[in-house]
């Protein structure tokens, strides 16, 4: 993580609040903070609680007018969208605590723990390794289940992810389940497109083969079944977008065989 980086940041925010960085992206460098962008010091240190800054730094690589209304642009986007999303019944984002489109800076609710045994942070990618032992477990099956309903909520309002990795799927413990919620919405868009929920399904099924491809046949059906679930339970118009969709996913599926074929 370039100190450079951090320099800055710091000196957008007001002073002492602590950041740690956590990821490095193409796009931007993410930091937890136990302390609250703006809530009076009373209420700023919360225990254990954290919170999350997604910073998109200043790219040298580009012409500074236009590197600023980039990032102006993307982050309010981001920011637009999940607050939008977060109205959604029971569909799960991370609540959007601040955003400074200015400085390209984003404050979210932090998400998710370390799972145990150093299984790394509560992914559904690292949570898919954790439970390889017992792939096919009744935990597996309902968490994927879950999975599936949460991109279905979202692609029947007719909102796409963008980058629909099992990175990007945190999961929450609730008691003994797992409560999947989706982050990172930098590429995400309103969109009534099935080419882009395609693409959405698409990528996740890559994903989960590309990683865990032994058992990837079960989990992606389960993840198709929670997603059905969602759009039949809205009736004939419901059946008939899922028919449209997964018709449409079939076919960017296939493009894809053709192009690594091809190569
Ligand atoms: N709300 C959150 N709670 C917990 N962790 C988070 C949260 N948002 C982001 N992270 C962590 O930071 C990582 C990077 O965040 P995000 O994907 O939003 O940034 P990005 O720059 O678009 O990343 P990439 O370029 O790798 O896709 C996530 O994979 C996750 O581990």
């Amino acid at each position: 993580m370039s100190a450079e980086i951090i320099a800055v940041i710091a000196d957008v925010l007001t002073e002492s609040i602590p950041l740690t960085p956590i990821s490095q992206g193409a796009e931007a460098v993410v930091f937890t903070s136990p302390v609250h962008p703006y809530l009076p010091s009373s209420v700023k240190h919360d225990g254990n609680k954290l919170y999350i800054l997604k910073y998109r730094p200043e790219k040298k690589y580009r012409h500074p007018d236009i590197d600023k209304a980039l990032t102006k642009h993307r982050t309010l986007g981001e920011s637009k969208l999940l607050a939008k999303l977060r109205l959604i019944d029971g569909l799960n984002v991370p609540k959007l605590i601040g955003c400074d489109p200015y400085h390209g800076c984003i404050w979210l609710e932090f998400l998710g723990e370390d799972l145990p045994d150093g299984h790394g942070f509560s992914n559904l990618k690292n949570f898919l390794w954790m439970n390889a032992k017992d792939p096919y477990s009744d935990l597996v099956k309902e968490t994927l289940i879950k999975v599936g309903k949460q991109i279905g909520l979202m692609h029947w309002n007719d909102y796409c992810h963008g980058d629909l990795t099992t990175s990007n799927i945190v999961l929450v413990r609730g008691g003994e389940e797992w409560v999947p919620y989706l982050i990172d919405f930098g590429l995400g868009s309103i969109s009534m497109l099935v080419e882009d929920k395609g693409v959405d399904l698409y990528v996740l099924e890559r994903a989960i083969i590309s990683t865990h491809s032994s058992f990837s046949d079960k989990y992606n059906m389960w993840i198709l079944e929670g997603f059905k679930e969602v759009f039949e339970s809205n009736g004939k118009v419901g059946l008939k977008k899922y028919k449209d969709l997964t018709k449409r996913f079939e076919e960017v599926r296939l493009r894809g065989r053709k192009r690594s074929m091809i190569g």
